[in-house]
């Protein structure tokens, strides 16, 4: 599988990558955020921008987004805007979304940003070409929080996020059984056998899913979320013992 690297990270080999996410309403609260949270070194930090208070007002964006890339200095940083659908906190039109995520890629401020696959063809691809020439890197995301749609499903909307070109893959489902988390681990190491060319990200979200963010590094999946100020999905721990169980892990699959 070919790594990513970003900045100073790799992803896609050994211990995986530990992204924390802001989700501070104003600026003034992400500021606090990224100072405490900054001690915990996590490998990557993701703006959650549908949390952000004036999200409808895109300046605004831009400028508090300029603030946080300044604070988190060379952390890697994910913009993402999480749609209702998907599990995001706001409603927003498609234009808004889009206008948003123009800025964001050529403000020259992130180092990746989150777009979802089920966005539409036309507007994902128009976005992948723009990050590309601004050279920000793609995680193409799908989330389903109410069930695990089967392994084919899933296997299908993978391989499309690859064709479509997303540098990171990423999918999250929730598991409503054991059986469904297993569905979702053996996805994982089906992708990572037969399918990935490139680091891809699999969760089981809510307190059944947890073995999914820890076991990334046997499975396939490169990257998991914790908890920083607050959970951004159901299912994140916090990040130091995220950090000691991923390492522990480690130790004991060399
Ligand atoms: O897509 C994801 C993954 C996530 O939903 C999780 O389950 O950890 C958390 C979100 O903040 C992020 O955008």
């Amino acid at each position: 599988m070919n790594v990513l690297k970003v900045r100073d990270i790799v992803i896609g080999e050994g211990v995986p990558k530990i992204i924390v996410p802001l989700v501070g309403a104003t600026e003034q609260a992400l500021c606090k955020e990224v100072e405490s949270l900054l001690k915990m070194k996590p490998d990557m930090f993701e703006w959650r921008a549908d949390l952000y208070d004036a999200v409808e007002d895109s300046t605004s964006i831009e400028r508090t987004l300029g603030v946080i890339r300044e604070n988190v200095v060379n952390t890697p940083l994910l913009f993402t805007f999480r749609t209702e659908n998907e599990g995001g906190k706001k409603h927003i039109s498609l234009e808004h979304y889009r206008e948003v995520l123009i800025r964001v890629i050529s403000s020259g401020l992130v180092d990746l940003v989150d777009i979802e696959l089920f966005l539409g063809e036309g507007l994902i691809k128009e976005l992948i070409l723009l990050a590309k020439k601004n050279g920000v890197f793609v995680v193409l995301s799908n989330h389903d929080f109410q069930r695990t749609p089967h392994k084919e499903e899933l296997l299908t909307r993978f391989s499309k996020m690859q064709e479509l070109g997303a540098d990171i893959a990423k999918i999250a489902v929730m598991p409503n059984s054991a059986h469904d988390v297993i569905t979702l681990l053996d996805t994982t190491q089906e992708i990572k056998e037969n399918i990935a060319n490139r680091p891809f990200i699999t969760i089981a979200m809510g307190d059944k899913g947890v073995v999914s963010r820890l076991t990334g590094e046997l499975f396939g999946s490169s990257a998991t979320f914790a908890s920083g100020v607050n959970k951004s999905a159901p299912g994140q721990i916090e990040i130091s013992e995220l950090r000691h169980i991923l390492e522990l892990l480690h130790q004991y699959g060399k």
